[in-house]
C-alpha cells in the first residue's frame, strides 16, 4: 500500500473502492471525510480483533480487544505521564558509519522506553556503544531478543512454540529462541517491580508497569475491577514495546535520512532550535515550554511532513458492527455491510494530490520522480490557510495512546542532535573516485548523485515489516555544527547519540 500511495485510486478514479474477497468484503479508502467518520463513530466500527490477533502471542492485548476488555486495558496502561528526568553525559571520540534504522535509532528508542515505561536502564558501554554484551543466564540481549520477536512475528504466531523449539529451520529456531528470552525479560522486570512494590510505600502516581502489576493484583486492585491475569499483564507489556518502539525508530530513522537530503530543512530547524533554545544546556531546557514552542513549531513540521510521507503504520483498520452509512467527501451517501473491514490507507492520504501540492524539485528518471522524499517539504505545516489532512496517530476514543510520548521523545532527540550537529550524505566511494579522477566530475556532481542515490533508496529501499522502515543502506556523516564543509568532514561518534535518551526530561506531559 506504501509503495503506490495513491495511484491505485487515481487509476480507478476514486477515493474508495470495495474488495470483494472470500474472507468477507474491505472497503479501501483514502476519502477523509469518510474516515473521520469511521474513527469517530465508535458504536458502528470497531477495531477488527482478526487483524490484530497476531499480536497476542504472550496474551491478549489492548489492540487486539474490544468492549469492556479493551476499557479496562486502557485504563490501566495509558496514564504513562510518570515519566522520570534522566541524564547523563558521555564521552565522544570515536567514528564510524552504522545503520541508522538497526544500530542506532531501534538502540536509542529501546532505551528510552525500557527506561521510562519498564524502569530497566540498559546497559551502556561507553568505549564501545554499538556492541551489546547479554546478561548472565541470557543468550540474546534485550534489544536482539525483542528484535528476534518482532521480525518472526508472524511465525511465532502460527506455528506452535513446541515445533518451533524442535524445528531444522535456523529461522524457526531464531524465532523461537526470541520468544523465550523476551518473555524471561518480561518476567523478570514484572518481579523486579512486585517485589520493590511490596517493600515500599503505597505510589500515588505509579508508571506503566507498576500499574500493570497492581492491577494484577487481587488485593490491590480496585472495588468493581478484575485483577489481570498473568497473560494480559504479558501480553501487554509486550505490545506496547511493540507499538512504540518500531514506529518512533522508523520515523526517527526517516526523519534523518530526509534531513540530510534536505540541508535547506536541516538548516532551517537548526535557526529554529537556535532561536527557542539559545545556549542553554540540554539539562536546563523547560520541558513545558521548550517542548510545546519546538512541537508547534518547524521541530514539529519536520515530524508531520515525515509522518505524511513516509508513516510508519501505513494502514490501519476497522470493522463494521452492523450495516450503516457515511457520507464521502464528494457528499455522496454509501452504505457499508456489516462485517466489512475498513483498511485506512494512510499513504494514500498522504500523497492525495487534492490535499498537497507536489515537490517542484527535479527528478531526472522516473523512480526518483515516485520518491517521496522529493516532496519533503514541512514549511507546508506552517501555513495557517492550509489545513492539511493528516490522521498520523488515528483519532477518536482508539486514537494513539503513546502520541505524546512520541511526540515529545522525537523532540528531546531532534533538539539534541541538531543544535550541535548537522548530518550530511555521505558519497559511495566508486563516486568519490571518479568525481576525483581524470575525468574530474567535481564536487557538484559528486553530490547530485549521492542525492539521487538517497532519493532513489528512499523509494525502491524500503523494508516491509509490521510498517515501513528503510532498509537500503544511506550512509551520512554527523559533523559538529559550524565545521561542515561537503565531503570533507571528520566523522562523529554515534555513540555519543546514543547518550542522547537521556535528554527526556518529561515530567510534565
Ligand atoms: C511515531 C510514532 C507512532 C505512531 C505514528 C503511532 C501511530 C499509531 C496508530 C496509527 C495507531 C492505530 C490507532 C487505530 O487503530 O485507530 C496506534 C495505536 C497504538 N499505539 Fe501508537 N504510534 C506511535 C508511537 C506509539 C508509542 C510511543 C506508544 C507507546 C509507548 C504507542 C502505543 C500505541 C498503542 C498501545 C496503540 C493501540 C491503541 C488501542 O488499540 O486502543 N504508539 N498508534
Amino acid at each position: 500500500m506504501w509503495q503506490s500511495g495513491y495511484s491505485i485510486f487515481r487509476d480507478l478514479g476514486t477515493d474508495s473502492y470495495f474488495l470483494c474477497s472470500p474472507p468477507g468484503p474491505t472497503l479501501m479508502t483514502c476519502d477523509v471525510q469518510l474516515v473521520k467518520q469511521v474513527l469517530t463513530r465508535a458504536h458502528d466500527f470497531h477495531a477488527p480483533a482478526e487483524v490484530f490477533g497476531p499480536h497476542n502471542i504472550y496474551g491478549p492485548t489492548l489492540a487486539a480487544s474490544e468492549g469492556e476488555q479493551w476499557c479496562l486495558y486502557r485504563r490501566i496502561t495509558t496514564p504513562f505521564s510518570n515519566l522520570k528526568m534522566y541524564r547523563k553525559s558521555h564521552g565522544n571520540d570515536d567514528a564510524r558509519v552504522t545503520h541508522v534504522k538497526e544500530q542506532l535509532m531501534s538502540k536509542l528508542n529501546l532505551r528510552i522506553i525500557a527506561e521510562i515505561f519498564y524502569d530497566r536502564e540498559l546497559p551502556y558501554d561507553a568505549d564501545n556503544a554499538m556492541r551489546d554484551v547479554a546478561p548472565v543466564g541470557h543468550s540474546l540481549t534485550f534489544s536482539e531478543a525483542i528484535n528476534a520477536v518482532l521480525s518472526n512475528l508472524a511465525t511465532v504466531f502460527s506455528i506452535p512454540k513446541w515445533v518451533l523449539g524442535k524445528s531444522p529451520f535456523e529461522s524457526h529456531n531464531r524465532a523461537y529462541q526470541g520468544f523465550v528470552e523476551w518473555q524471561q525479560y518480561m518476567l523478570q522486570m514484572r518481579d523486579a517491580v512486585q517485589s520493590r512494590l511490596q517493600s515500599a510505600k503505597k505510589k500515588d502516581e505509579p508508571y506503566f508497569l507498576e500499574s500493570l502489576v497492581i492491577s494484577s493484583d487481587a488485593a490491590s486492585s480496585r472495588d468493581g475491577i478484575r485483577p489481570l491475569t498473568e497473560a494480559e499483564v504479558l501480553g501487554n507489556m509486550f505490545f506496547y514495546v511493540m507499538a512504540g518502539f518500531d514506529t518512533t525508530s522508523s520515523t526517527l530513522s526517516f526523519i534523518f535520512l530526509l534531513l540530510s537530503l534536505h540541508p535547506s530543512a536541516q538548516c532551517q530547524l537548526q535557526q529554529e532550535l537556535d532561536r527557542v533554545l539559545g545556549s542553554k544546556a540540554p539539562s536546563a531546557c523547560d520541558a513545558d515550554k521548550d517542548v510545546y514552542e519546538l512541537l508547534n513549531g518547524y521541530l514539529g513540521a519536520v515530524i508531520s511532513e515525515t509522518l505524511r510521507l513516509y508513516h510508519p503504520v501505513a494502514w490501519y483498520a476497522r470493522k463494521t458492527v452492523r450495516n450503516t452509512t457515511v457520507t464521502t467527501a464528494s457528499g455522496v451517501t454509501c452504505r457499508i455491510p456489516k462485517e466489512t473491514i475498513i483498511m485506512i490507507d494512510v499513504a494514500a492520504i498522504g500523497r492525495h494530490p487534492d490535499y498537497w501540492s507536489p515537490s517542484t524539485s527535479p527528478g531526472d528518471d522516473n523512480s526518483i520522480k515516485q520518491s517521496p522524499a522529493r516532496d519533503f517539504n514541512p514549511a507546508r505545516w506552517l501555513d495557517p490557510t492550509d489545513k492539511p489532512a493528516a490522521f498520523p496517530f488515528s483519532a477518536g476514543h482508539r486514537m494513539c495512546p503513546g502520541n505524546r510520548f512520541a511526540e515529545v521523545g522525537m523532540c528531546a532527540i531532534l533538539a539534541r542532535v541538531f543544535s550541535q550537529f548537522s548530518l550530511r550524505l555521505e558519497a559511495d566511494p566508486v563516486d568519490v573516485l571518479e568525481a576525483e579522477g581524470p575525468a574530474g566530475r567535481g564536487t557538484a556532481w559528486l553530490e547530485e548523485r549521492s542525492r539521487e542515490h538517497a532519493m532513489r533508496a528512499l523509494y525502491e529501499g524500503m523494508g516491509f515489516g509490521h510498517g515501513i522502515y528503510p532498509k537500503v543502506h544511506v550512509p551520512f556523516r554527523v559533523v559538529p555544527r559550524g565545521k561542515a564543509g561537503w565531503f570533507s568532514l571528520s566523522l562523529v561518534p554515534l555513540k555519543s547519540l546514543l547518550g542522547l535518551s537521556h535528554f527526556v526530561r518529561t515530567s510534565n506531559l
